[in-house]
């Protein structure tokens, strides 16, 4: 037999083999998912962004279950859309599902060998830069010498508000929320010598390691928006968060989970106190100074939109889903 010949059998074989050992046997220890072939299935996948997938996902979960599993890559992907699962997953076995895979070699270098708090296994180093973390940046006596920061960042969304609606366009709130919270952070690793050039740089920096390096599997807007516990997900209801006895919203979902914008479990975002103050600030500060009104004639526009966030792999709130390796 020509030797072409030979290796195109050869690799057949291994493709079937493959694709047997995937959707066959592997399978059943593995939530259920579509079937795919090696390589063909998975660059069909890799070719989706995370706004296309998310219909998709959705099809696969009425059609399997709140578990679904997909093989995206090298790896089969499981995506939670439940939020009962996801807190039996992250709060009850919070230990087994805190830890985070190996990445890939490109990904090592953006990820300095996963010596980072957001892609480094759950072991030893996590829990001393996440200790470090707490006790440096993150304590609350070290809040107030970011006012310098805080206001700084809060001069750029006052700027963006007000060049938006000079021009008479819409003002996107939430874009220049997400670039605020990108900005704090920011200026906090690196201190406020840097201008807000230097702070695009980065952003795009960032961006590439998203789009290229990221995982995702909690399908955390599909559990925001579940009808059995908000009523009416999809309205604008700020007022739902009030709720009467004065006892406030518990977002890190640890007696149960009715949204998680800041994950929840071991790897919950430390930085959620933090955000959420300055967050209050930002939109004390802007209801303040502003007049907020309706553009005639147009609806506020609610719609999703795909946007980068702040750490590489995770997501600042007003995305789709977030991923947290969970095997
Ligand atoms: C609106 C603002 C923010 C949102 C919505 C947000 C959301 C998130 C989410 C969803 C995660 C992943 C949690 C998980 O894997 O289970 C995360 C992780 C993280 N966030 Fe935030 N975050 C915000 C602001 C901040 C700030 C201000 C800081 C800090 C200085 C911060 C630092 C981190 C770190 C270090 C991690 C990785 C934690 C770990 O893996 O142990 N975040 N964040």
């Amino acid at each position: 037999m020509e030797t072409w010949c030979l290796i195109l059998v050869s690799i057949s074989i291994s493709l079937f083999l493959k694709f047997i050992f995937n959707n066959f046997l592997t399978a059943k220890k593995l939530p259920p998912g579509p079937v795919t072939f090696p390589i063909i299935g998975n660059l069909l996948w890799l070719r989706l962004s995370f706004h296309n997938l998310e219909p998709i996902l959705r099809s696969l979960h009425a059609k399997f279950g709140p578990m679904v599993t997909l093989r995206i890559g090298t790896r089969p992907v499981i995506f939670i859309a439940d939020r009962a699962l996801a807190h039996r997953a992250l709060i009850h076995n919070g230990a087994v599902y805190a830890d985070r895979p190996p990445a890939l070699a490109t990904a090592k270098i953006t990820t300095g060998n996963q010596l980072n708090i957001s892609s480094s296994s759950y072991g030893p180093t996590w829990r001393l830069l996440r200790r470090n973390l707490m006790a440096e940046i993150l304590h609350p006596s070290r809040v107030k010498s970011y006012s310098h920061a805080r206001n700084w960042v809060l001069q750029i969304l006052q700027n963006r508000f007000e060049s938006e609606a000079k021009s008479g366009r819409p003002v996107r709130v939430m874009e220049h929320f997400q670039y605020a919270m990108f900005c704090l952070l920011v200026l906090m690793c690196f201190g406020d010598k840097l201008d807000e050039s230097q702070i695009e740089r980065i952003e795009e920096v960032l961006r590439h390691v998203l789009v290229n390096f990221g995982t995702i599997n909690f399908m955390v807007a599909e559990m925001g928006r579940d009808p059995k516990v908000w009523e009416d997900p999809m309205a604008f209801k700020p007022e739902r968060f009030l709720n009467g006895g004065g006892e406030t919203f518990d977002i890190t979902g640890s007696r149960e989970i009715k949204m998680m914008p800041f994950g929840a479990g071991r790897r919950i975002c430390p930085g959620y106190g933090l955000a959420m103050l300055h967050l209050e600030y930002f939109v004390a500060n802007l209801i303040w100074k502003f007049e907020w009104k309706a553009v005639d004639g147009d609806d506020v526009d609610l719609s999703e939109k795909e946007e980068f966030t702040t750490d590489g792999e995770r997501s600042l709130g007003m995305e789709v889903m977030y991923g947290a390796e969970v095997f």
